[in-house]
């Protein structure tokens, strides 16, 4: 089926400059890379590591500036938006990479919700968003647990919920299973499968076989050293079970994590407005 593309990349080029450490002669971290994903898909972008597929995400961001080439996001070329539409391009593109950064001392809530703030959301709606996102993803938006106790899959989850509380219509996820074991890795891939059945479009960017094997996608994309060796659009049915019976473990497993045992520090209280905290949230 076709669908209208979200994200076009047109022949996009990005060498990192010499003196910072990147690759020996300038290569390009991405060479003339070409690509459509439409709305809706589960995209999944996979290749070595230094293939350059955070590049390619940081590019979509707008957190870095390409050489050569146009990226538009909903037919915006992001790189052309003036200062103040790069906050609308953000509010658009929810984004999870491996070092989601959480505050460690917040609950999952206070986290999800400082972020929205944040992203300049106000009012009533700040709370029911974030326990609206925080549910989505399987968790307990009244859990009173400072995330430094949850498990990494649990924080995770409070990363993905971050990233979805303001509805973005694509989500950006890299590495987003990274560190997690194989029965929690299907959990997140489940998640998110839930979150692109609902409507958003998933870009997702892994070196792991595992996610490789099992990421319900619609579209495989191949970079090897900064080049797309392979854009093939697949018919992948959503299907975890065989393989959680392989590990012998619960699809559900962070249900059972998730007891008050696991830590019983006090929850340090963050006030609105704490802004020290905001900064390492956005
Ligand atoms: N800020 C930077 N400065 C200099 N070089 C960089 C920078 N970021 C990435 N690179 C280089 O660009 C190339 C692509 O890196 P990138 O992080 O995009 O790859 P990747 O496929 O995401 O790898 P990984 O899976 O290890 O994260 C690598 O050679 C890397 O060293």
């Amino acid at each position: 089926m076709a669908h209208a593309s979200i994200i076009e990349l047109s022949r996009v080029t990005k060498t990192y400059g010499q003196t910072d450490g990147s690759r020996p002669n300038g290569l390009p971290a991405l060479s003339d890379v070409s690509l459509r994903i439409g709305k809706g898909e589960f995209a999944l972008l996979m290749g070595p590591s230094g293939a350059g597929k955070s590049t390619l995400l940081k590019l979509i961001l707008a957190m870095e500036q390409p050489d050569r080439g146009t990226i538009r996001v909903a037919g915006r070329d992001v790189h052309r938006l003036t200062k103040g539409s790069i906050p609308y391009l953000r509010r658009n593109l929810g984004a999870v990479f491996q070092d989601f950064k959480l505050l460690p001392e917040a609950t999952p809530l206070e986290n999800v919700r400082l972020t929205l703030q944040v992203l300049g959301l106000r009012g009533r709606d700040v709370l029911s968003r974030a326990k609206e996102s925080l549910e989505r993803v399987g968790l307990d938006p009244n859990s009173r647990k400072p995330v430094r106790c949850l498990s990494g899959g649990e924080q995770q989850r409070v990363a993905l919920a971050r990233a979805l509380a303001n509805r973005p219509p694509v989500l950006l996820a890299d590495e987003p299973t990274g560190n997690l074991d194989p029965a929690l890795t299907l959990d997140i891939l489940r998640q998110l499968e839930l979150i692109r059945a609902a409507g958003t479009t998933i870009l997702l960017a892994t070196h792991d076989p595992l996610v490789f094997r099992h990421a319900p996608a619609s579209r495989i994309l191949h970079l090897e050293m900064g080049r797309l060796i392979e854009d093939r659009v697949v018919d992948r049915a959503p299907n975890f079970t065989a393989e959680l019976d392989a590990f012998g473990e619960p699809i559900d497993a962070l249900a059972a994590i998730d007891d008050d045992e696991f830590c019983d520090e006090p929850v340090v209280e963050l006030r609105p407005g704490a802004d020290a905290n905001l900064e390492e949230v956005a």
